[in-house]
């Protein structure tokens, strides 16, 4: 592809990318991928550069932009190189007009800002929050030793205040290694790293992992565990939850069971587990503010109602979390949010509603206390951005 074919390829994908933000359509990299896959003439050194304008755009933009064209002039005003693709060659953009609209820079739509300046995001901090997510990888400890796979793995950087964490040099294939295949190692952030191992799950322990997912955080836990106890991983999605069992196996977690469960009936459901965990880990469904560094995009896809569903079910799914706890026994909550109604709001909401129940400070050794739990940030912690509390049920 010649420079001006890949902007032109880039300004289409970006405006299927924006509708989709605005129709809570697929995310971007699932449409850049499946563009690529029809244009099987672009090389890998073409998607990379297309990629690359791409999300310099994306997050470049604070409002979502009209237009993919607009988006990319934004980058351009920044970028002024970029102004001589614009050629008008057959498979290139036309030329720039003076007068054409071009898309507000800034961190996010002004509603947001506004929320993350009332959570104590200053600029810094919101500046960070699109910055480029380093690679990160869990050593398995059922399978390896973090020492041996940092031997293996040119480059590989322990990460601080976590016992099983390797930094990678960011174009590390992982799903190509050898120790991928043999379950030794996973794709993890350092924050889900963080907020798992500050759960303190112990072996031997009952665990229920609410809103599992595919399971990354369960088989953190079953690792900190080393496999003994039990984790029931329980999820309303069956698609993720699915994924589940084979990446156990993979591990070799012997300790994960799942269960499905139905958005209006969760309770009814997991009435056999009715106060009898000594960990309830609820990993919420949240506005992912924290992991904007992967997914620029999301940020709009949110709008005020959104946030205010996203809210609502947190508060829900604690309720039920909140049931399962058995006296003395603890619930972790955790979101990849860094706005206040989401993480310390909500907790403190829970505490008022649910008297006796105390929470425990927690030191992982990263992150700042917010409210009644732990707040790590990009800028701060160089994760993603995470709240974590726990709370205790009383006796
Ligand atoms: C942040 S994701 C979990 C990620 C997962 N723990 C991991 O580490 O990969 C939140 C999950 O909560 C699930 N969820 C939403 N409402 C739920 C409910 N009422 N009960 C259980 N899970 C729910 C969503 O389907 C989603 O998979």
């Amino acid at each position: 592809m010649t420079p001006a074919a890949r902007t032109q390829a880039a300004i289409e994908l970006l405006d299927r990318i924006l509708a989709a933000a605005r129709d809570q359509g697929a995310a971007a990299d699932t449409l850049i991928a499946r563009w690529f896959a029809e244009r099987r003439y672009a090389g890998s050194k073409d998607r990379r550069a297309v990629r690359e304008l791409i999300y310099d755009a994306i997050r470049l933009c604070g409002e979502r932009p009209e237009t993919g064209r607009a988006a990319m002039l934004t980058l351009v005003a920044q970028r002024p190189e970029i102004a001589a693709t614009f050629d008008g060659s057959p498979y290139g953009p036309v030329s720039i007009e003076p007068s054409e609209p071009v898309a507000t820079a800034g961190y996010a739509p002004g509603w947001l800002i506004k929320k993350l300046r009332a959570s104590d995001i200053p600029i810094e901090e919101q500046a960070a929050l699109l910055g480029r997510a380093p690679l990160d990888i869990r050593v398995n400890r059922l399978k390896a030793t973090r020492d041996q796979i940092a031997a293996e793995l040119p480059g590989a950087e322990p990460l601080a205040f976590l016992p099983d964490g390797l930094r990678l040099p960011p174009e590390t294939k992982v799903d190509q290694l050898p120790a991928y295949a043999a379950g030794q190692v996973e794709v993890q952030d350092a924050g889900s790293q963080l907020v798992a191992l500050a759960a303190g799950a112990a072996p031997g322990q009952h665990v229920v992992d609410l809103c599992a997912g595919g399971g990354g955080k369960t088989l953190a836990l079953a690792a900190l565990m080393d496999n003994r106890g039990s984790i029931l991983a329980c999820d309303i999605d069956r698609g993720r939850l699915q994924r589940l069992p084979e990446r156990a196996a993979r591990a070799g977690v012997a300790i994960a069971e799942t269960r499905l469960l139905n958005p209006t009936r969760e309770a009814e459901q997991l009435e056999d587990q009715r106060a009898r965990a000594d960990l309830v880990f609820v990993d919420a469904p949240c506005s992912g503010t924290g992991t904007w560094r992967r997914n620029p995009e999301a940020r709009w896809r949110l709008s005020h109602d959104r946030l205010d569903k996203l809210v609502a079910t947190q508060r829900h799914v604690l309720g039920i979390a909140a049931e399962l706890v058995r006296p003395g026994g603890a619930l972790v909550y955790v979101v990849c949010s860094v706005l206040d109604e989401e993480g310390a709001n909500q907790v403190q909401a829970f505490l008022k509603a649910y008297p006796g129940w105390t929470t425990v400070p927690l030191a992982p050794g990263a992150g700042k206390p917010r409210g009644a739990g732990l707040r790590l940030t990009p800028l701060a912690d160089s994760t993603d951005g995470f709240f974590v509390a726990k709370m205790v049920r009383p006796w």
